[in-house]
C-alpha cells in the first residue's frame, strides 16, 4: 500500500499570534545603589490579562512593580508601557502614565482621618476638577463595584481589614486606570476575605477592561485568578506559564514553590557557619 500523502503546512499558514503587550520588560537589569537585584529580565504583560509575579521572598517582585511605575529606573534594558519607554518620559509624561495606573501597595493604607467615601474621593479631588455631584456618583460607583456602597460614611477604624483592602481597591480604580498594580493584596486577610479580594481583582479586571499585575505569595488564590504566572528567584525568571502548566511542572523549583515545600532548590537555611561551631558543641 502506498504511504499516506505527507502534508507540510508552510509556516505562514499558521500565524504566530503574539498577544498585544501592554507592559514589556526587555533585557532589564536593575537594582539599588549598584547592587543588582534583577538580571536580564524579559517579561510581557498582555493587555487585558491578570499576570501574577510570585516567588521567594526578596526575589524582586515588588521591584518589578517599581520598574513599571517608574519609581525605579533600570540600569540597562527597556521598560515599555503601552509601547513607550518609561525611562524616556518627561516628568509630565510620567505623571500622565501614572494617571493610567492604579496602585494597591501593601503599605497603601487608608487615610485614617477620612471616611470611606473621602478616601475614594481623594484621587478625584487631587487630580481632576470634576464637580462635587459627579465625584459623588463616581465614588459611589467604585464603592458599589467593591460591594461597599453602604459603608461610605464609616471611618477606617470602623471597618475590617478585608473591607479596608476593598476600599483601597476602590480608591486605586477611582481614576479609571487601564493597569492596576497589586502588591500582596491578600496579605493578612482571612480565607474568606482573601477569596473575595481575589474574585474582585479578576472581576474588576474583566468588567472594567483592565490589565492587572499581582504580586502575591498565596498560591491557591492567585492561581485561581491569574492568566499567567511568573516565578522569580535569584534575580531571574525561573519559570512562567498558566497556573495549569505550573501545577503540572516537574521542575523541582516550581514543585517546591507550588506545593510550599520548605526544602528543595530554595533552601530553608541561609548559608551560615556550621551549627556545631555556633552552639559550641564541637
Ligand atoms: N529601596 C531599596 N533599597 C535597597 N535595597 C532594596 C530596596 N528595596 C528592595 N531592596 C532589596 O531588593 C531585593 C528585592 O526586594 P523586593 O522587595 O523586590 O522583593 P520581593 O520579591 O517583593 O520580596 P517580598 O516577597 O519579601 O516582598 C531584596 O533583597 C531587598 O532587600
Amino acid at each position: 500500500m502506498p504511504p499516506p500523502p505527507q502534508f507540510q503546512l508552510p509556516d505562514t499558514v499558521l500565524p504566530s499570534r503574539q498577544p498585544e503587550a501592554f507592559i514589556e520588560l526587555r533585557s532589564v537589569t536593575c537594582g539599588y545603589g549598584g547592587r543588582v537585584i534583577l538580571r536580564d529580565i524579559d517579561l510581557i504583560v498582555p493587555r487585558g490579562a491578570v499576570v501574577a509575579l510570585m516567588g521567594v521572598s526578596g526575589g524582586g517582585k515588588t521591584t518589578v512593580l517599581r520598574l513599571i511605575s517608574r519609581q525605579l529606573v533600570a540600569m540597562s534594558g527597556e521598560v515599555l508601557f503601552d509601547g513607550q519607554d518609561v525611562a524616556k518620559l518627561s516628568p509630565e509624561g510620567c505623571q500622565a502614565m501614572r494617571r493610567r495606573m492604579g496602585m494597591l501597595f501593601q503599605q497603601g493604607a487608608l487615610f485614617t482621618d477620612l471616611s470611606v467615601f473621602e478616601n475614594v474621593a481623594f484621587p478625584l479631588r487631587e487630580h481632576t476638577n470634576v464637580p462635587e455631584s459627579i465625584i459623588r456618583d463616581l465614588v459611589l460607583m467604585k464603592l458599589n463595584a467593591v460591594g461597599l456602597r453602604g459603608s461610605r460614611d464609616l471611618m477606617p477604624s470602623e471597618i475590617s481589614g478585608g473591607m479596608a483592602r476593598r476600599v483601597a481597591l476602590a480608591r486605586a480604580i477611582a481614576l479609571d486606570p487601564e493597569l492596576v498594580l497589586y502588591d500582596e493584596p491578600f496579605a493578612g486577610l482571612d480565607p474568606i476575605s482573601m477569596g473575595i479580594a481575589a474574585r474582585l481583582i479578576r472581576d474588576l479586571n474583566d468588567t472594567m477592561g483592565l490589565t492587572s499585575v499581582v504580586v502575591s505569595h498565596d498560591v491557591d488564590e492567585t492561581f485561581l485568578i491569574a492568566d499567567h504566572v511568573v516565578l522569580l528567584a535569584n534575580g531571574r525568571i525561573v519559570a512562567q506559564g498558566s497556573p495549569v502548566e505550573l501545577r503540572a511542572s516537574e521542575d523541582p523549583l516550581v514543585r517546591q514553590f507550588v506545593h510550599a515545600r520548605p526544602d528543595g532548590p530554595v533552601q530553608f537555611h541561609q548559608p551560615a557557619v556550621d551549627a556545631g561551631v555556633d552552639f559550641g558543641v564541637r
